[in-house]
């Protein structure tokens, strides 16, 4: 008896490296699970706006919507996205079946000479476009009477990491992630411990979107789901969505499992908020029992943003982002 191949599952992607290597990643999971033939289908977007303009006016926002009117329409069945790219809605009709296990949540340094965030000289000029990580990294170098200056800059990963080799600044700094996924970790001078510069809320993390009403895939896909991540981001992004900040706001967020040898004992969640100058920072920690539910998980980040709101935090997220 024969029988007739499976269709392809398509997968929806953007054309950025970062973007081919999380999907390609993704297609490999799908295909060892499912035993399915995954196909890769580049969506772009149409209209008189330059790709360079595109990233101006903050391109992921835009990304984000094709891949989703491309999955509302069916021309794709799933769509892969950084988690932290997000907006903290969901859309009508999408759901995120899989939160796959994260890869390090933390940013990293890419600085000249091999230099680590503490030994950079004087005058230093650092290169983030992120707000969060301006605000957190002029407070962490004020707190040590380090002398240097953040510069807002933009691109994707291969065009920050150039203006160091270049020599136009001394460092970027980029999600360790993402260096990851590139095959360039190696170039990271420094993984920036979260005790200085808290991760975006999410990062590190991929979502795996398909159409709500396709029970099938959903069920296919949520093989590939990892129920710690999943609460922990639930709590980092509900921080987020009840600070009423946007995804361009400086807003640091962690969650992690705290644990006595093998057993997980609690969930802490670390959140900041900040002036980009790193005048004034609203950091706080709170502890709660493991999540038995994502429900449970937002509970503690909105504990979190309580706290933070209580402690001025509102006031500080009202600054555009440079
Ligand atoms: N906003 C761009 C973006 N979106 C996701 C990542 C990296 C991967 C991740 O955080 O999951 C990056 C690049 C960066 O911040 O360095």
């Amino acid at each position: 008896m024969t029988t007739a191949p499976a269709t392809p599952l398509r997968l929806g992607t953007r054309r950025s490296a970062l973007a081919m290597a999380q999907s390609g990643l993704i297609a490999d999971a799908v295909r060892e699970l499912t035993g399915r033939p995954v196909e890769l289908v580049e969506i772009t977007t149409y209209g008189d706006v330059s790709r360079e303009q595109l990233a101006q006016i903050g391109g992921t926002g835009v990304f984000v919507s094709a891949l989703r009117e491309a999955l509302l329409s069916g021309e794709i069945d799933f769509a892969v996205h950084s988690l932290k790219d997000l907006p903290t809605a969901e859309p009508e009709g999408l759901t995120l079946a899989a939160i796959p296990r994260r890869e390090d949540p933390r940013d990293a340094l890419i600085a000249r000479d091999g230099l680590t965030f503490e030994q950079l000289p004087p005058g230093a000029r650092i290169g983030t476009g992120s707000p969060r990580r301006a605000a957190q990294l002029n407070a962490w170098a004020r707190s040590v009477g380090l002398d240097v200056e953040t510069v807002p800059i933009r691109g994707n990963v291969g065009t920050r990491i150039g203006y160091v080799r270049s020599g136009e600044l001394d460092a970027v700094v980029l999600a360790a992630a993402g260096l990851s996924r590139l095959g360039r970790i190696g170039e990271a001078t420094e993984i920036l411990d979260a005790d200085h510069v808290l991760p975006a809320p999410g990062q590190g993390a991929l979502a795996v979107e398909c159409a709500a009403d396709d029970a099938e895939l959903t069920a296919l896909l949520a093989g590939l789901d990892d129920p710690h991540t999943r609460a922990a981001v639930t709590a980092e992004r509900s921080l987020l969505a009840a600070l009423e900040a946007g995804c361009s706001a400086p807003v640091g967020a962690l969650a992690d499992l705290l644990g006595d040898g093998q057993v997980v004992t609690e969930m802490r969640l670390r959140g900041v908020v900040g002036t980009t100058d790193g005048t004034t920072l609203v950091q706080l920690s709170t502890t709660g029992p493991v999540p038995a539910s994502p429900d449970q998980a937002a509970d503690l980040g909105r504990e979190l943003a309580a706290e933070m709101l209580a402690k001025g935090a509102a006031g500080l997220m009202g600054e555009r982002a440079l």
